[in-house]
């Protein structure tokens, strides 16, 4: 099942953003502070009603899909790693169990263990939040979020508070998702990430489309450079590419 937003509209915030995303790919929305992306993915996930424009889970509009069918379809991390309630990571990871009470207890014990498994929480799996470090706390939020095994996840710069190890094994947490045929849509300040990681990219800029389509073609450097105002090359090899960033001023741009 595709997730799509045609022509949506949120006043002052997005202006007519169209994006099809599809399952067995990962989906990067990349745009300078303020471009609109959180509220974008707020919108797809269900949780920010747009003022026009719709948001079609494969044909049908998400307004008219059920709370329990949303949450059970769209796992969503915010993208401040904030948690309500001081319970244990245990406890926190299990909650993205209730869309699915009706499972049987084996079926959602096995995706709490996989979740705090794949997360490398098993240390910590007793542990109050409050007592978590700050990437520990963001690991456990994403756990909870794979623990409903979501056909789309949709993630607000899920790699921000994460060593280089943890993210490297969400990346690849992700690509698993793809391949059993999930949907991953992610918001990523890391140009370098989504050239390397993503199926697709959409950038955005004050709330309008500045560029879609392969990493190659919608963060060359000539889009860096228009929507980001830098100058930038990148480096390395496909897969493996590095941005070389040079002065942000418009004297010493070089666009080749
Ligand atoms: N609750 C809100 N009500 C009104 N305007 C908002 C609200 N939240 C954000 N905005 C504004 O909407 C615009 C888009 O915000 P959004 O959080 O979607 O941007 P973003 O691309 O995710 O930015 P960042 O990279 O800084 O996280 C910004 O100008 C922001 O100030």
């Amino acid at each position: 099942m595709s997730l799509g937003v045609s022509n949506l509209v949120v006043k002052g915030r997005l202006d007519g953003v169209s994006l099809q995303c599809r399952r067995g790919l990962v989906t990067a929305i990349c745009g300078p502070n303020g471009a609109g992306k959180s509220t974008l993915l707020s919108c797809m996930a269900g949780l920010l009603r747009p003022d026009m424009g719709d948001v079609l889970l494969g044909e049908r509009p998400l307004s008219r899909c059920s709370t329990a069918q949303r949450a059970q379809w769209i796992g969503y991390l915010p993208q401040s790693p904030e948690v309500a309630w001081d319970v244990s990571v245990e406890v926190l990871v299990s909650i993205g169990r209730l869309p699915w009470k009706d499972a049987p207890a084996k079926e959602a014990q096995d995706a709490i263990d996989e979740a705090i498994a794949a997360m490398d929480l098993e240390a910590l799996r007793h542990r109050p939040v409050s007592r978590l470090s700050g990437g520990e706390r963001a690991r456990a939020l994403m756990a909870r979020v794979l623990a409903t095994r979501p056909g789309w996840v949709l993630a607000d710069e899920p790699f921000a508070n994460l060593d280089l190890a943890h993210a490297a094994a969400l990346m690849r947490r992700f690509r698993q998702q793809t391949k059993a045929g999930r949907g991953v849509v992610l918001v990523l300040h890391d140009l370098a990430t989504a050239m390397n990681h993503a199926d697709q990219v959409l950038v955005i800029k004050n709330g309008k489309v500045e560029a879609e389509g392969p990493p190659e073609i919608a963060l060359a450097r000539d889009v860096i450079h228009r929507v980001w105002n830098c100058p930038a090359r990148w480096l390395g090899d496909p897969g493996e590419r590095a941005l070389s960033l040079g002065q942000p001023s418009p004297f010493t741009l070089d666009s080749r």
